[in-house]
């Protein structure tokens, strides 16, 4: 994501690397290990406060830590600093215990799986922030053996931090230690299977598991449901973590919670929307929040509007089934897009702790205005060719239905009922299909 200013009375764009968000006397930038800037600020914002941002599950906001020992059930656990890293924020603790973590990728044959899950868990593995002893089992329907399984993770794995190193032994080393196993996502019988070969590599006195569900969200209660049955750890602990979107209006997505805590409790569940751990998102707090020059220019008085850009250069590309049911507006602008512009907008919080983020995120959203037709434009990709490229529309795709009117583009503009803020328009745009892959925030200077 980028983020840009310009003036109102100049078409020239400034754009600002992320080191020069801070304020070089009075805050160091510190490149963590797994792709976050930290600023640790020692002027006198939350001056005794580190620039940890937790989770209401007490775990680092947006990365899930997946090291053994967090305090879900309060198993006893050593912490071991590294001394360089002493005066670093400990985004991802180093825990060293007697342990196994099995991490089960439930929908590994799919995108989200395939294209983000399995190369983040390596990139952790890669940076040895995974425990000594984890297994990670891909759970689908389709039929694959464990070869099969690596063959297609092996396609998507990178040196992710320098791609010029050669981390091919790592790659190895991380393929051996995957499995798969196939069964319907509702079958207890079939989480039995899963649960003896889990049984069969777990080593530690503790066997700590974590579900990731890379699936449609109408199967997660079904996986919840067996996955506490049938393949629950009886002896550490168990945690699910489930991706945006839950559900398509307020009534599933109440449905949705209801359904997960027949099964989990609260501090088992893990929500995620993966655009808040890029690393420009994050900085946003640190753009607004350590820099004492844009404080005092973060109102109307010196923004004229706020644009919000998410732009894809490809379409549906097979993803129709899941994407048909939402829409844009619902895979895109209400998660991503608003939770960006929720962090833009909103008041200092009291602290940087996640649960007084959130008390403000959500001040800001109960004052957004509710959104005018007028204020909205929907359309959908047609087919185009361009010279021997032909693009196929929206239609073309097999898993999309012929007669579909589900928006691929939206453009929206919304206001917030506040002081702060009355006046000054927020554009969203979202769409796929474009000419450009793009996730930019910009805001329009200028006094009033
Ligand atoms: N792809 C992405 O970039 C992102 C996805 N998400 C969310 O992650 C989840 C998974 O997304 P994604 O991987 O794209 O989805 P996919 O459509 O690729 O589905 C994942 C897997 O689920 C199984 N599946 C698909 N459709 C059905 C169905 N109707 N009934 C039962 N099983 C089905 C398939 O596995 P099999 O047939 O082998 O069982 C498939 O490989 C969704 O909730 C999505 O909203 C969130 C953010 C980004
Ligand atoms: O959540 C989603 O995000 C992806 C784009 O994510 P990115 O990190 O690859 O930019 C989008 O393609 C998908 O439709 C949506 O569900």
């Amino acid at each position: 994501m980028a983020i840009r200013l310009s003036a109102c009375s100049s078409s020239s764009a400034t754009f600002f690397a992320p080191s020069s968000f801070c304020h070089e006397t009075e805050t160091t930038l510190k490149r963590k290990n797994f792709g976050i800037w930290v600023c640790q600020n020692n002027s006198n914002f939350h001056e005794n406060k580190r620039f940890e941002l937790k989770a209401s599950n007490v775990h680092p906001l947006k990365a899930v830590s997946l090291q053994a020992g967090a305090p879900a059930n309060s198993l006893a656990t050593e912490r071991v600093v590294n001394p360089v890293q002493e005066d670093c924020i400990p985004f991802l603790e180093t825990v060293k215990e007697e342990s196994t973590l099995s991490i089960v990728v439930v929908g590994a044959s799919g995108d989200l799986a395939r294209r983000k899950i399995f190369p983040a868990l390596f990139a952790l593995f890669n940076e040895d922030r995974l425990p000594e002893n984890f297994t990670i089992f891909g759970y689908a329907r389709s039929i694959m053996t464990d070869e099969e399984l690596r063959n297609m993770i092996s396609k998507t794995l990178t040196c992710r931090v320098d791609k010029r190193e050669n981390c091919n032994e790592k790659m190895d080393a991380f393929l051996k230690r995957c499995f798969y196993q196939s069964g319907q996502y509702s079958s207890e019988e079939h989480f039995l299977e899963l649960d003896n070969k889990l049984k069969g590599k777990e080593t530690g006195r503790l066997s700590n598991r974590l579900f990731y569900l890379a699936i449609p969200p109408n199967m997660f209660v079904d996986v919840a449901r067996c996955a506490k049955h049938r393949a629950s750890s009886e002896n550490g602990w168990t945690r699910v973590i489930v991706e945006k979107p839950f559900g398509r209006d307020t009534e599933s997505s109440r449905e949705l919670t209801r359904g997960l805590k027949q099964y989990l409790s609260e501090d088992q569940i893990f929500r995620i929307d993966h655009h808040l751990g890029e690393e420009l998102v994050e900085n946003l707090l640190v753009l607004r929040f350590s820099n004492l020059v844009f404080q005092p220019l973060w109102s109307r008085n010196y923004i004229r509007n706020v644009q919000l850009i998410f732009s894809e250069d490809f379409g549906a590309e097979g993803r129709g089934r899941y994407f048909d049911n939402y829409g844009i507006i619902r895979d895109i602008m209400q998660n991503h897009l608003l939770q960006i512009l929720a962090l833009f907008a909103m008041d200092t919080p009291v602290s940087l702790d996640a649960e007084d983020i959130r008390n403000e995120k959500v001040k800001v959203l109960r004052s957004v205005k509710p959104v005018q037709l007028e204020d909205v434009v929907i359309g959908q990709y047609k087919g185009d060719c361009d010279g021997n490229t032909s693009y196929p529309s929206y239609t073309d795709d097999m898993t999309v239905s012929n007669n579909s009117l589900t928006p691929t583009f939206a453009a929206a503009t919304l206001f917030i009922n506040n002081a702060q803020w009355d006046g000054v328009p927020f554009l969203m745009i979202a769409g796929k299909a474009l000419h450009s892959k793009r996730n930019q925030s910009s805001i329009q200077a200028c006094s009033r």
